[in-house]
């Protein structure tokens, strides 16, 4: 069952978060560090797992400070774990919080270790924003060096015009194309025929199970407050709007093209948040009396052309991870799709029932299948939840787990666009 290597199973034991909530707000004084030793906290403290029991952190983050890029061991740190606890810290865009997951399951089968912290943490509020480098060439060789006066004055000409040393506004953009995020997503609704009214009914499903699965309690498992801005407490994701409607959405003008059918409420919005997720090998959960959830049957991460459908990357790991596993997509209980765009996830699914893109992208002779909607994010998505970049992943790992331990299913297939044209997918199997 499932992927035992070296006749060891990594298990997911437990997992917890911040709240999510939309960037500049609540959160604006906590940096990635700091979301990262919340979730960590929440997580240690909810299991009963004293500190010196961590043996490694794994992390996974989009935008890192530049000056203490490996968030996991400042998490370590400033936490206060055992010294000798390591920690490392990946990046694969939206999908950085699965790969921090799944590098640590692969580590606990190699044998490297038995309990690790893994997850991920971004805050966009702390984005750094750049100088321009016109900026930095001129000033960097005096800062290092020890500059006279007049090293000064023959640096001020290489500063005109003045105008080009307005710092660079962050954008959330393609490096290889330059486009926007929404842009590539706006491309994809056209390309696949996906309507405005279609997002629209997506997105309104979204915050309506979301807000479902918070007023029924299903996230105080999984959600602990947090102590934000002016020490107000944050109990829940501040972005679930209980009260959207269809006629609220169509209202919405377009975010990202004039005639476009994106809007800021079929879009995923800049959040700020942290997600952590408990692993130990499987003997070892057991000898400390902790009941696993769930585990790994496979996952699988492969890459799309940016410039084509650049979010497009699901169609393909989502059908690679089932082949690893061995698994069909009807056999699979719930689906899990990080909401990047309802757009996205529309365009996603219309390629997996798609029997032309499964012969030729897939290389099968039929499609992968229809999801059903009963089964997809059964309890709302980032659409609806935030998508704080590194922190999706392990947000999704965890809720599935829950949601397996607590209905008796028996699999989970998750699947997240990313940056770069990346997909990323994998399995989850309940464990008894
Ligand atoms: C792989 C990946 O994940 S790629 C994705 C990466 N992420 C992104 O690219 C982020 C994409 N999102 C964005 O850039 C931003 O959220 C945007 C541009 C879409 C919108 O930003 P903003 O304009 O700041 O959104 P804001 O929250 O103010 O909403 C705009 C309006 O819509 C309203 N609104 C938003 N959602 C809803 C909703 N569900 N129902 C009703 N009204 C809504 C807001 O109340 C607001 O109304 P107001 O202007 O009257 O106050």
């Amino acid at each position: 069952m499932g992927n035992v290597k070296n006749g060891r199973r990594a298990v997911i034991v437990a997992g917890a978060r911040t709240p999510f909530v939309k960037a500049f707000s609540e959160y604006i004084e906590l940096d990635a560090i700091a979301l990262g030793v919340l979730a960590t906290k929440a997580l240690l403290k909810k299991v009963d797992l004293p500190y010196r029991e961590v043996e490694g952190i794994v992390w996974g983050g989009v935008i890192l400070p530049s000056g203490a890029p490996n968030v996991g061991r400042e998490i370590a740190l400033d936490l206060r774990l055992d010294p000798g606890c390591e920690a490392y810290t990946v990046t694969r865009a939206c999908a950085s919080g699965l790969q921090a997951v799944t590098s640590g399951a692969a580590a606990i089968e190699r044998g490297e270790a038995d309990i690790l912290i893994c997850g991920g943490a971004d805050s966009t509020s702390n984005a750094e924003v750049k100088l321009p480098q016109k900026l930095v060439h001129a000033f960097a060789p005096l800062a290092l060096g020890k500059p006279t006066p007049a090293d000064y004055l023959s640096a001020a000409p290489k500063l005109l015009p003045l105008t080009e040393l307005i710092p660079r506004q962050p954008k959330v953009a393609e490096r290889s194309t330059g486009e926007v995020m929404g842009e590539s997503a706006e491309r994809m609704a056209r390309r696949n025929e996906i309507s405005r009214e279609a997002q629209d009914a997506f997105a309104l499903r979204s915050h309506q199970r979301a807000a479902a699965a918070i007023a029924s309690g299903r996230f105080e498992d999984e959600v602990f407050p947090v102590q934000g801005a002016g020490g107000k407490w944050v109990h829940t994701d501040t972005l679930v709007r209980a009260d959207s409607t269809l006629e609220k959405l169509a209202k919405l003008r377009p975010a990202f093209a004039r005639e476009g059918t994106l809007t800021a409420g079929n879009s995923s919005a800049l959040t700020d948040g942290g997600a952590a997720v408990l692993l130990m090998s499987e003997e070892k959960a057991r000898a400390l009396g902790y009941k696993p959830l769930a585990a790994f049957s496979s996952w699988a991460y492969t890459g799309v052309d940016p410039s084509d459908q650049l979010l497009m990357g699901p169609a393909l790991a989502m059908p690679k991870a089932l082949a690893r596993a061995g698994l069909r997509l009807a056999d699979i209980d719930l689906v899990d799709m990080h909401e990047a765009f309802a757009a996205q996830v529309l365009s996603v699914l219309k390629m997996l029932a798609s029997p032309a893109f499964a012969r030729s992208r897939l290389g099968l002779d039929e499609a992968v299948g229809e999801v059903d909607p009963e089964r997809l994010n059964v309890h709302g998505g980032s659409i609806a939840l935030g998508h704080p970049f590194g922190a999706t992943g392990a947000r999704m790992v965890t809720t599935m787990a829950n949601e397996l331990a607590r209905t008796q299913k028996k699999t989970a297939l998750l699947g997240i666009c990313a940056a770069g044209g990346l997909g990323a997918a994998a399995v989850l199997e309940r464990v008894d």
